[in-house]
């Protein structure tokens, strides 16, 4: 499938989610989303009398279609009872909001969306409502059953797992190749922008990888939006699942050789990382004392200090726990028990997606931001410059922690545009609200509004205009600490938070010390898409110039 076409297939992600205005709880309303009214009208006999094949179908059909349909409506009295109570859009007799949701729903499903940060407290900090919505399910193919869509006891095992090697003793480890692949970066972008020299790229998998990724999330959001495509049994016969199952094979054979060769390396005993750092990249050469401080004026890592979850476990969680990711699940996988070969693959997949885009996509709004706000800008560069002076030494994690006011501009960039824009829960459980006297009932899908939250004037003022001193300690200080969940919150949060702030600090300090970042497109004309991660549509439009320094050097 063209570029052209995947483009004019593509539709924002449920417009309402990132508009104003819409089905909203708290301060707003549920929605009953009636797709399928099929009338039966068969014949009811023969004009000889004898009753055909078809008649005796159509005879027996006629009582299982009643019965059916009457355990349907049994079956979700409750639900409906509940959501009649939630303030909602008007509805029409039969088809309910269908009309507004056309091609979108495959069938009556009752959506609630949640936009008070103390109602999304109640879902993101319970241990019980812990399932994925039902679309989840498009992703199955791709990703199997890795931490991002499973659940029950699998999910919480292999949580328990994988949360410790995303630990902060693991990820002081990995600074050095933070720092390596962040020089390497700004390199290329030197060479492929002045010097003009494309990258001479040995190893096409990694991009092949990226470009696949970036399809299958095409298919995925058709898929969420046309719901023609939401069917196993059609979507197999069409032309995307022929191109998902190219894409799937690109993605896996990536992973299966990332697993091949870990594999190989433990069996000769080699463990950890077998990249190679350049001496004068060593932070042990820079560092003088390894902080354990993991808190930024009232920040950690992406949420509020107030917040904890399991990668918030402060005491030391010994030797062999502290293993990198892949590490860790093949010693695991070596007596079987905790988790098999396909499972590995399955987390590696999950990991590798929700890594790579995620960040990508924080660090070029990131970036955007800094091309059109030039005086922030000169405003990071001038605390980089405290930190660093004229020297080009690396950075290392007590330098992390003196990026203050870069980790404001970054927060503010994953408040306005936060790269997973909207989460979705499956509710099996009724929950009474905080906001108001309404009760959510199990079998809803519960939609987090993540986007919207972000943008909530009572929390935000200006919530449109880039300004970093939203995360001043005096402003965060009061907030309600549900406000700000771009890692979403709670025991499902994002595994990998620490590791992408840690990862963006590094990536992102070291272009900004050796680039200017310019823009000639305005906020006000992005244009948002969200198929999955957010982007911009018209792609991330940003010119680089080296600055003096980099010059001189
Ligand atoms: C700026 C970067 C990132 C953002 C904004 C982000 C955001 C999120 C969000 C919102 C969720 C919850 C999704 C849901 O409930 O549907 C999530 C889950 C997850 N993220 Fe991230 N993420 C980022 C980077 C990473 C990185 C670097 C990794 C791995 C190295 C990672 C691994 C995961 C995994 C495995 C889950 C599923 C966790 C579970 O369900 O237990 N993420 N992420």
């Amino acid at each position: 499938m063209s570029e052209n076409v995947l483009r004019r297939v593509r539709r924002l992600l449920l417009p309402a989610y990132l508009g104003s205005g819409y089905v909203t709880v708290g301060d707003g309303a549920s929605k009953e989303v009636t797709m399928s009214t099929a009338t039966v009208t068969p014949d009811l006999g023969t004009p000889s009398g004898v009753l055909s094949a078809s008649s005796v179908f159509y005879f027996l059909l006629i009582p299982a279609v009643i019965l059916w349909y009457a355990y349907w409506k049994i079956s979700r009295k409750h639900m409906v009872e509940l959501a009649e109570k939630i303030p909602g859009p008007k509805q029409l007799p039969i088809l309910g909001n269908a009309l507004e949701f056309l091609g979108t729903s495959p069938g009556p499903k009752l959506l609630i969306f949640l936009v008070d940060p103390r109602d999304v407290e109640l879902i993101l900090s319970s241990h019980v409502h812990i399932d994925k919505a039902s679309e989840y399910r498009f992703f199955k193919p791709w990703l199997g059953d890795g931490l991002l869509i499973s659940t029950g006891q699998k999910w919480r095992a292999h949580r328990k797992l994988i949360a410790p090697t995303f630990h902060l003793n693991v990820l002081k480890s990995f600074i050095d190749l933070f720092n390596a692949n962040s020089r390497e970066a700004t390199v290329e972008i030197l060479l492929e922008t002045a010097m003009g020299v494309s990258k001479k790229t040995q190893d096409q998998s990694g991009y092949d990888y990226a470009m696949a990724v970036m399809k299958m999330c095409d298919i995925l959001h058709l898929r969420h939006t046309k719901v023609w495509l939401r069917p196993d049994i059609i979507f197999n016969v069409t032309k995307y699942a022929k191109i998902q199952e190219k894409l799937i094979d690109t993605i896996h054979s990536l992973t299966r050789k990332v697993i091949k060769n870990k594999r190989a390396n433990f069996e000769k005993g080699i463990r950890g990382s077998t990249a190679e750092v350049p001496e004068e990249l060593k932070t042990k050469n820079f560092e003088n004392k390894v902080s354990s401080k993991t808190v930024v004026e009232g920040l950690s890592y992406g949420q509020s200090a107030g917040l904890k979850d399991d990668l918030d476990v402060d005491e030391d969680i010994g030797e062999k726990k502290r293993m990198a990711f892949l590490d860790l699940m093949i010693e695991a996988s070596q007596n079987g028990v905790v988790i098999n070969d396909e499972e590995i693959k399955e987390q590696v997949d999950t990991i590798m997606f929700e890594g790579h885009d995620t960040t990508a996509a924080g660090s070029s709004f990131f970036l955007s931001m800094m091309g059109i706000h030039q005086s922030i800008q000169d405003k990071v560069v001038q605390e980089l410059d405290e930190i660093f002076g004229d020297s080009d030494r690396p950075a290392t994690f007590a330098d992390t922690l003196e990026m203050k006011y870069l980790e404001r501009c970054l927060m503010e960039t994953l408040r306005m545009y936060p790269p997973v824009p909207v989460i979705a829960r499956q509710l099996n459980q009724d929950v009474k609200l905080v906001s108001g006297d309404y009760t959510l009932p199990a079998g809803a899908t519960i939609v987090i509004g993540t986007f919207r939250i972000h943008r909530l004037p009572e929390i935000y003022p200006n919530p449109n205009k880039f300004d970093p001193d939203n995360f001043l300690p005096e402003r965060t200080a009061n907030r309600h600490y549900y406000a700000f969940i771009p890692f979403s919150a709670g025991p499902r949060s994002c595994v990998g938070r620490k590791y992408a702030m840690l990862k963006l600090k590094i990536l992102l300090s070291t272009i900004l010390r050796y680039y200017r970042v310019t823009s000639d497109i305005k906020e006000e004309d992005f244009q948002l898409q969200a198929d999955i991660i957010l982007k911009r549509a018209e792609g991330f439009k940003i010119k680089l110039e080296p600055r003096k320094r980099l010059v001189k050097a």
